[in-house]
């Protein structure tokens, strides 16, 4: 792909949606033309009704009516200031992931509800690693399916990597170890590992994360380095609930969100920011293996406030 603009207009193509929705309910909220209570009123409203959370758009509201409150300010330079209070927000959370781990392999654990876009965001995530020239393995840790091994191949395939897989219903730890074996073997530099998502049952996921973890720390203390947890936004405020109930299973390093793209809820990345401030490390706007980018803040600041 090539980079730049093509990302950039992708990225607003995708978020089009949600920044629509914001737009749109900021427009109108400028009433006196000088920024008062009730304008920051509706400014605030606006925000949760976008996705954003309470928490953020009460933020954003004190940081406006400290800077600007009385002063005369546009319908434009309101969304601009908007995206700049965004932007605070999203900065300190922004934090690709990078191949550190000394000796590798750098085992990143990948875990989130079915559905969740996982297993394509775990072919992004391997596809972003090789352009920077890192050797790249996956293990099909989630067994439960046939149909979730079948497609991590797939998309291997594609991207010409290997999976190290084992039998439907056969013990994710041991796909697992297999796969740390192989990676330390062969020289690899990054190790994604998928994991069932079935979160109807928590102590059974507990319970096999936990095993997995065991299995690594045997083979390297450091592993897992890093617990990505992969979310949905179309699910707005569910997605934060499984934020929750992610952390109280596994210890979770950071979040990707994905299908930012064909959702007005894209504000909840501000959400998920402002509530949790675990890195956000990579974002999904689409099915293609190159619809997942390192996460800007500022640029996705002006895309959700609406502004290019
Ligand atoms: N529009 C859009 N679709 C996405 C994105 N990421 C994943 N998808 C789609 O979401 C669907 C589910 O993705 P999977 O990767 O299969 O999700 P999973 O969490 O592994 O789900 P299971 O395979 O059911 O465990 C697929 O149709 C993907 O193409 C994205 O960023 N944007």
């Amino acid at each position: 792909m090539s980079e730049g603009t093509s990302w950039r207009d992708r990225l607003f193509g995708g978020f089009r949606k949600t920044s629509d929705r914001l737009s749109e309910n900021l427009t109108g909220v400028v009433g006196t033309a000088k920024l008062d209570d009730a304008t920051l009123d509706d400014v605030e409203d606006a925000l949760i009704v976008s996705d954003l959370g309470p928490a953020a758009a009460r933020r954003i509201r004190d940081k406006l009516a400290e800077k600007r409150f009385g002063l005369s300010i546009t319908e434009q330079e309101l969304k601009e200031a908007v995206a700049e209070e965004i932007a605070a927000i999203l900065r300190p959370v922004a934090k690709p992931l990078e191949i550190t781990a000394f000796p590798r392999p750098q085992v990143i654990l990948v875990i989130g509800v079915n559905g969740s876009g996982k297993t394509t965001t775990i072919a992004k995530l391997a596809h972003l690693f090789q352009e920077d020239d890192y050797g790249v393995l996956l293990a099909a840790g989630d067994t439960f399916r046939a149909a979730a091994i079948g497609q991590l191949k797939v998309w291997a395939d594609r991207i010409g990597v290997d999976v190290v897989s084992g039998p439907e219903g056969g013990d994710p730890a041991s796909v697992v170890f297999d796969a740390v074996k192989q990676a330390t073997d062969t020289g690899i530099d990054a190790l994604i590992v998928d994991t069932a998502g079935r979160l109807q049952n928590k102590r059974e996921l507990m319970d096999e994360l936990a095993k997995i973890r065991k299995v690594l720390g045997r083979l390297n203390p450091e592993a897992p380095h890093d617990v990505v947890l992969v979310l949905d936004a179309t699910n707005g405020q569910n997605a934060l609930n499984q934020i929750d109930v992610f952390k109280e299973v596994a210890n979770v390093t950071g979040l990707i969100m994905t299908k930012l793209d064909g959702t007005a809820r894209g504000g909840v990345l501000v959400a998920a920011a402002e509530q949790y401030g675990l890195p956000i490390h990579a974002i999904g706007v689409g099915e293609k293996i190159d619809d997942l980018r390192p996460f800007d803040p500022d640029l996705v600041a002006k895309v959700i406030a609406g502004i290019a």
